[in-house]
């Protein structure tokens, strides 16, 4: 058995939340350790975020190029060099994974240990590090980020094919000729469009009866409708069953409401949702509770059933965005490290989906709001009457504001357009300062923007 190492403060898992509350556990002057398993930045820098923007911009660049003549500029043929776009992708990310190394290092951090952690006993972590050693580490304050990973569904065949998750479709080298993709949410829409406009022909299996489960009818359609007009093929209602290896591909059989089919493609991407990195860390040692889907429980607070014990970001359930794990970092260090009581119930949780047009979100859907007995308003416009999208010839989508009826405040927004996330953040700002929407609709914003938008939206209430 190696000798136990006494520390104040051990962070598993070095995400979002993970390194900046390192950091601010170190300048605190508490001998803090970090153990990570992969690498420095979690999910969002190596494997999500960072790289799938990076080659959505290639993307982006391909669709405008393919383009120009709408805007009279003539362009020779389109060719795509994805070991390119991938060279670009893994410079973008180490350039950030790099940054973040070296912001660890640079405090008095005083162990950045790459390894795998889990506990062997309350307030104790076994680390199997990458050289082999074992060792074992003990602090009073604990704080797990370990984050999710691609859930595999169960379907028949499954172990006997090559599937892509969001990571290893990073590094293809080449363009699928056929990418099918399981999963109509986040990852699979934005895949979807990438390698779509990257040149693949691209079917998107959703099981559910819409795309993006949690958006209103209208928007989930638009954009249904925006990626069937880009050339993605999309079937709702349709659950894969089985697969198998085809002809040098896969092949999907798939049943829904369009009866049942085989899908034959060149490549599959599983973006069926993600699972909890908690089935290693054997919390169950230091009697730390997870719910019935493999998440960590936790308190407003961030703390677990186990004082000195929290759970930051995606681990701990709830929306899986980077800012929810970077703001868990602020509430977290604001609580042990100040002695405050911040909570995070209640908090605003702004997403952007970046397909293009982007579908900028904050606060409730209609269907929510109407769900909690709100009497609301909704102002819907669309994109097509914003003169900027005009003159840019960008005018697919539309905006979407809802407004409580009684009190003329702000509840939520679904703005689908060019622009959609930095037009949500404007609205989200209107919502943090209690604005009502005529401030919005009587402000001045410069021509020609997005954001006059906000005067015209308000002259457009449905009921
Ligand atoms: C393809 C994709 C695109 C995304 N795009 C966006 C986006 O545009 N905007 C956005 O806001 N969010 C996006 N997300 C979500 C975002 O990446 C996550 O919400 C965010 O990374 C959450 O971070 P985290 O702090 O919970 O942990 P993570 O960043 O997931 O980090 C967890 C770390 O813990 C390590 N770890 C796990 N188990 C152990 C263990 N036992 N011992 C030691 N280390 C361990 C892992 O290796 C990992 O490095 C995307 C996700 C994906 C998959
Ligand atoms: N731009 C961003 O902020 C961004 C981008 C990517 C990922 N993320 C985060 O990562 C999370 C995970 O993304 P995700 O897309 O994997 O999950 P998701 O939960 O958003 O979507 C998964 C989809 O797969 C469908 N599905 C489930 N089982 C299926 C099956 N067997 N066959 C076909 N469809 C099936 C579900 O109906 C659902 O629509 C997101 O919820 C989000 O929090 C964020």
């Amino acid at each position: 058995m190696p000798e136990i190492e006494q520390f104040d403060a051990i962070v598993i898992g070095s995400g979002q939340a993970g390194n900046p509350l390192a950091k601010a556990l170190a300048k605190a002057g508490k001998r803090t350790a970090v153990i990570e398993s992969k690498h420095v930045g979690g999910t969002c820098v190596n494997e999500g975020c960072t790289p799938t923007k990076t080659m959505v911009a290639s993307g982006r660049v391909a669709y405008l190029a393919r383009r120009g003549a709408d805007y009279g500029v003539a362009t020779g043929p389109i060719t795509i060099n994805m070991e390119k776009i991938r060279e670009r992708k893994r410079a973008v990310v180490k350039s950030f994974r790099e940054g973040s190394e070296r912001a660890i290092k640079a405090t008095d951090c005083d162990a950045l240990i790459m390894g795998e952690a889990s506990f062997a006993g309350p307030k104790l972590v076994r680390v199997q590090a990458k050289d082999g050693a074992e060792r074992l580490i003990a602090a009073e304050l604990i704080f797990i980020n370990t984050g999710l990973r691609s859930s595999v569904p169960e379907l028949e065949g499954i172990a006997d094919v090559p599937y892509l998750d969001n990571a290893s479709v990073m590094e293809l080298g080449e363009v699928p000729e056929h990418l099918v993709v399981l999963g109509g949410g986040y990852i699979g829409l934005e895949f979807g469009q990438l390698f779509r406009r990257l040149g693949s022909r691209v079917t998107i299996v959703q099981s559910g009866t819409k795309l993006l489960g949690r958006e209103d009818d209208d928007v989930a359609e638009e954009v249904r409708k925006i990626l069937v007009q880009d050339g993605v093929g999309v079937l709702l209602n349709t659950k894969a069953y089985s697969v198998w290896k085809d002809d040098g591909g896969i092949a999907v059989a798939v049943s829904g409401s369009e009866g049942e089919r085989t899908i034959n493609g060149s490549h599959l991407l599983l973006a069926v949702g993600r699972v909890p990195n908690t089935d290693k860390l054997n919390p169950a040692a230091a009697g730390i509770e997870l719910d019935e889907r493999g998440y960590i429980r936790v308190d407003e607070f961030l703390e677990t059933n186990v004082s000195g014990v929290y759970a930051l970001g995606d681990v701990k359930g709830g929306p899986a965005f980077t800012h929810i794990s970077y703001d868990d970092y602020r509430v977290a260090a604001a609580n042990v490290l100040e002695g405050k009581r911040i909570s995070i119930a209640g908090r605003m949780v702004p997403s952007t989906l970046f397909i293009d047009p982007e579908l900028g979100r904050i606060g409730l859907t209609e269907a929510e709001a109407r769900s909690q007995g709100l009497k609301v308003r909704i102002a819907k416009m669309p994109a097509s009457s914003v003169a900027r999208a005009l003159e840019t010839d960008e005018s697919r989508g539309f905006l979407k504001i809802i407004v409580d009826a009684e009190t003329d405040q702000i509840l939520g927004a679904a703005i689908l357009a060019v622009e959609g996330g930095e037009m949500a953040s404007m609205i989200q700002i209107a919502m943090m300062g209690k604005l009502p929407f005529t401030a919005l609709r009587d402000g001045i914003w410069s021509h020609p923007t997005w954001s006059e938008a906000l005067n015209t939206v308000f002259f457009n209430f449905q009921h």
